[in-house]
C-alpha cells in the first residue's frame, strides 16, 4: 500500500538519474556553476502546422514548491547511495534559477526554445523531469484540442474525456490544455471548481435503463433539471429517443430548457440528418443535436463533409489520451555552461542526424510578423545578445538548406520567451484562464492558414539568425578537431 506522508513534495518527482548528476556535482565542488538549459521539441505532434504552449501554471507551481522536505530526506537517506554532506546541502537547496518560456497559448514550433532554466547546474538539472512531464503533455493537448477546434469551426466542443484519460491529474490538467487550445467547456466538475472553465453535461445511458424506457427517464430528469439535453439512442434514436424527448418538451413546455438530443451511436450523419427533420417539424428548430463517441478532427471533418447536422461536438478519449499520438517527445539540453575559469562555455551535443544536433548557446525566440497586416513571417531563434527587434531588414534562411532564405522587411519581432522566474523570486502572474484562451486564438488568428491545415501543412520557418549559424558552425568544428585529435593506443 502507499505510503501517506504529511509533508510529501513534488521535489522527488524526478528520475533518479537527476539526483545521481546533482550528488556528482555537489561532490566534486562545481554545484554551483551556471549553466543554461533549454526545452525543445524536434517534430511538431500529429504532422501539424504548429504547437500550442501549455503547463505554465503548473511549472510555476511546481518551481514553487521545490524543496527538499524531512520525508524526501529520509526517503533519499534510506537509498544508502548519497552522502551525509549531499543530504545536508539537499536540505538547505532553494531553487534560485531564472525561468523564461513562452506564454501559454503562444504558438511554438520544432526546434526552437520553449522554455529556458539558468541557474546553478544543481538548479537546471533537478527540475528537468518534472518540466518534461508538464510540457510535454499540456502542449500535446493543447495542440490536439486546436485541431479539434479547427474541425469543428464554429461549432460548440465539450471536453467529455476525464473517464479515459491516463489518471487523475492527467484529466484535470488536460482538460484545462485543452480549453485553452479551444474547447468550450469540459464535463469535469472539479476543473470547474479549480479552474473556472464552464462545465456542461447532459445524461448517461444508465438514467434511461434505470426507467427502463426513455419518456420515463426524459421525463424524471426534466422534473429535476431546468436544462435539458436528452439522451436519445439507448434503444431506437429515430423511433423511440427523439419522439420521447419531443414528448416531453411539449408536456413540460415552459417548465424546462430543452437545449437538444445527444447521439452517442450509430451513423451520425444519416441520423443526425433525420434527427433534425423530427426536431424542426415538431416545432423545435432551436433544439441542438449533440454528438459523442470516439470523435476526432478527423471523424469531425468527414462527417461535416457528409453534411451531418451536429451542432454540439463531445470530444472524450481521443483529445485526452492524444489518441494518434500519446507524446510529444520535447527534450531538455544543455546550452552553455560555466568552465573551471569561470567563463560560460557554450555546448553542443553532436549527431550523425542533422536534425539532433544541438544548437549552443543562450538562446530567444523571435516570431516576425509583417507589419502590415500581423501576419506569420517565421521565427528567428538568435542568441541573447542579438536584437532582432532593432533591426529594418532580416536575412532569414533555413539553417541546413540555406539557398531557401528570403530578406524581411517593414516586420515586426516579438521575443517569445518572457521571463517568469528572476533568480528564484517569480516575475510572472499567470493570466486569467479565459485570456489565455483568446490570446491563443489572437496567435492562430495571426498565422496563415497554409501552416494551419490538417493535412501535409506548409512547413513554418524556424531559422537561426547569422550569428547563431556561424556559431554553431564553429563549435561543430571545434569539436570535430577535439575528436579528431585524440589519440588512442589500442
Ligand atoms: N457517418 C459517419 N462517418 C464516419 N464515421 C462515423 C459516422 N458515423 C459514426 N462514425 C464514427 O464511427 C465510429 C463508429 O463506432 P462503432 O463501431 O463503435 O459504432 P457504434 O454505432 O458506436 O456502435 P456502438 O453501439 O457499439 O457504440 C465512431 O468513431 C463514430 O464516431
Ligand atoms: O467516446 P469519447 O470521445 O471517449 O467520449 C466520451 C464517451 O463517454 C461516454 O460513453 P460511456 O460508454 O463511457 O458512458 P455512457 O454509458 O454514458 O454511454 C459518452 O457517451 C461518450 O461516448
Ligand atoms: O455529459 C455528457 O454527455 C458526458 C460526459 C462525460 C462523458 N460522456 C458524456
Amino acid at each position: 500500500m502507499a505510503t501517506r506522508y504529511p509533508d510529501d513534495s513534488l521535489t522527488l518527482h524526478t528520475d533518479a538519474y537527476e539526483v545521481n548528476m546533482v550528488q556528482t556535482y555537489f561532490e566534486e565542488g562545481v554545484a554551483d556553476r551556471h549553466a543554461v538549459f533549454e526545452l525543445y521539441f524536434r517534430d511538431l505532434p500529429f504532422h501539424n502546422g504548429y504547437a500550442v504552449f501549455a503547463g505554465l501554471e503548473r511549472l510555476i507551481d511546481y518551481i514553487k514548491q521545490l524543496r527538499f522536505s524531512e520525508t524526501d530526506l529520509a526517503y533519499l537517506a534510506s537509498l544508502n547511495q548519497y552522502s551525509p554532506a549531499f543530504l545536508a546541502y539537499l536540505h538547505d537547496f532553494k531553487f534560485t534559477g531564472t525561468i523564461r518560456a513562452a506564454r501559454e497559448g503562444d504558438l511554438v514550433f520544432n526546434n526552437e526554445p520553449l522554455v529556458q532554466v539558468e541557474g546553478t547546474l544543481v538548479d537546471c538539472q533537478l527540475v528537468e523531469t518534472a518540466l518534461l512531464n508538464i510540457v510535454n503533455y499540456q502542449t500535446l493537448i493543447a495542440t490536439k484540442a486546436a485541431r479539434i477546434r479547427s474541425a469543428a469551426g464554429n461549432d460548440g466542443i465539450l471536453e467529455f474525456g476525464t473517464r479515459r484519460a491516463q489518471e487523475l491529474d492527467a484529466a484535470i490538467w488536460g482538460t484545462r490544455a485543452a480549453y485553452i487550445g479551444g474547447f468550450d467547456a469540459t464535463s469535469n466538475m472539479r476543473a470547474g471548481k479549480i479552474f473556472g472553465i464552464p462545465v456542461s453535461g447532459t445524461h448517461a445511458h444508465s438514467l434511461v435503463q434505470t426507467y427502463r424506457n426513455d419518456y420515463d427517464a426524459f421525463m424524471a430528469y426534466a422534473r429535476s433539471h431546468k436544462d435539458c439535453v436528452f439522451l436519445v439512442d439507448t434503444y431506437d434514436t429515430l423511433r423511440s429517443g427523439v419522439p420521447n424527448a419531443i414528448r416531453v418538451a411539449r408536456e413540460m413546455g415552459d417548465q424546462i430548457n430543452f437545449l437538444g438530443v445527444r447521439i452517442d451511436s450509430g451513423d451520425m450523419a444519416y441520423i443526425s440528418k433525420r434527427v433534425r427533420e423530427q426536431l424542426d417539424e415538431a416545432g423545435f428548430p432551436d433544439a441542438k443535436i449533440y454528438a459523442s463517441n470516439d470523435l476526432d478532427e478527423k471523424t469531425i471533418t468527414n462527417l461535416k463533409m457528409q453534411g451531418a447536422k451536429i451542432d454540439v461536438w463531445g470530444v472524450g478519449t481521443k483529445l485526452i489520451t492524444a489518441f494518434d499520438q500519446p507524446a510529444l517527445g520535447a527534450v531538455y539540453k544543455l546550452v552553455s555552461v560555466e568552465n573551471e575559469r569561470g567563463k560560460m562555455v557554450d555546448t553542443i551535443k553532436l549527431s550523425s542526424n542533422a536534425e539532433k544536433v544541438t544548437t549552443p548557446g543562450k538562446k530567444q525566440v523571435w516570431r516576425i510578423t509583417k507589419r502590415a497586416d500581423g501576419k506569420s513571417e517565421g521565427d528567428y531563434v538568435a542568441l541573447t545578445d542579438e536584437r532582432p527587434d532593432h533591426e529594418d531588414k532580416l536575412h532569414m534562411f533555413h539553417p541546413s538548406y540555406t539557398y531557401i532564405n528570403k530578406d524581411v522587411t517593414d516586420f515586426n519581432a516579438r521575443p517569445i520567451l518572457v521571463d517568469i522566474f528572476d533568480q528564484g523570486q517569480q516575475v510572472y502572474e499567470i493570466p486569467e484562464l479565459a485570456d489565455t484562451k483568446a490570446f491563443a486564438a489572437e496567435q492562430l488568428a495571426s498565422l496563415w492558414d497554409e501552416y494551419k491545415r490538417d493535412l501535409n501543412p506548409q512547413i513554418y520557418p524556424v531559422d537561426l539568425s547569422q550569428k547563431l549559424w556561424d556559431h554553431k558552425q564553429h563549435i561543430i568544428e571545434e569539436v570535430h578537431g577535439y575528436v579528431s585529435s585524440l589519440k588512442f593506443d589500442n
